[in-house]
């Protein structure tokens, strides 16, 4: 069975039907890739699945539960934890500071454990633990989002275009730590990448979006050959 299931996922920003009737499932223990080129609706579809916005219409099923209904604290209670585009770390706290913020949902038992397993993952974050988040270089803050991210022990990560912005070996750390954490840990994975080849690579599965519908599916490595994938997302791209 799926940890998560999406069917026929319709949201609407007003008159702009940003979803068009998706079907995507996550199985316990997978990375899922969304590929897609701007504007798909591939962050719309990861909102969707925190609750905000709501779909207009399908189903979305978390561990055999419908939760199109819950708002994003709900959803975040049941262990979906986003790592949104743009990161959204608290600028003026300490890099400690966030992390505290992102256990609040956890076990207070777990606090010192996941801290610690946190700043080896990212040992820079150890090196600025008491410095504010806002002066972390890009790369820096999204160890540290996905970082905020753990603390909870999610049982479903979403991270939404983690490799935005950053240079070529940051981005290298950041999609190794995702595969370690999935290969270590078990974490179910479900990313929203520009970045295809890196995103397909690691993925098991992977779907891709084109305004507002899943127009391929497959295993990551299926995708990456795939002639039409590669034409469309990957020839020029920079890998
Ligand atoms: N808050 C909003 N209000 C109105 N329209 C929106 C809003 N957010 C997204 N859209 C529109 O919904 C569609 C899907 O956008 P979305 O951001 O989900 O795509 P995306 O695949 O994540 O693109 P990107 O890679 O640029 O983030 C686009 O047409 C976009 O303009």
């Amino acid at each position: 069975m799926s940890l998560l299931q999406l069917t026929g996922v319709r949201t609407n920003y007003g008159p702009i039907e940003a979803l068009r009737g998706v079907d995507v499932h996550v199985k316990q223990g997978e990375i899922v890739t969304l590929i897609g080129a701007n504007g798909a609706g591939k962050s719309t579809l990861l909102m969707t699945i925190c609750g905000q916005p709501k779909p207009a219409s399908g189903t979305i099923i978390f561990d055999g539960q419908v939760i199109n209904d819950l708002p994003p604290h709900e959803t975040a209670k049941l262990g979906i934890a986003q790592v949104p585009e743009g990161r959204r770390i608290f600028p003026r706290m300490t890099v400690f500071e966030n992390l505290q913020l992102g256990a609040t949902l956890g076990n207070p038992a777990h606090f010192d454990e996941d801290a610690a397993y946190c700043l080896d993952l990212f040992p820079i974050l150890a090196k600025r633990r008491d410095q504010r988040a806002g002066t972390l270089s890009g790369g820096e803050q999204q160890m540290l989002a996905i970082s905020r991210a753990l603390m909870s022990r999610p049982r479903l990560l979403l991270l939404d275009e983690p490799s935005l912005g950053l240079a070529p070996l940051i981005i290298r750390r950041i999609f190794d730590v995702i595969a370690d954490l999935n290969k270590t840990r078990g974490m179910t994975i479900l990313l929203v990448e520009q970045n295809a080849y890196h995103a397909l690579k690691l993925a098991h599965r992977a779907y891709v979006l084109a305004q507002g519908q899943v127009v391929m599916e497959g295993a990551g490595q299926e995708l990456l050959a795939n002639p039409e994938v590669r034409a469309a997302y990957l020839e020029g791209g920079s890998h």
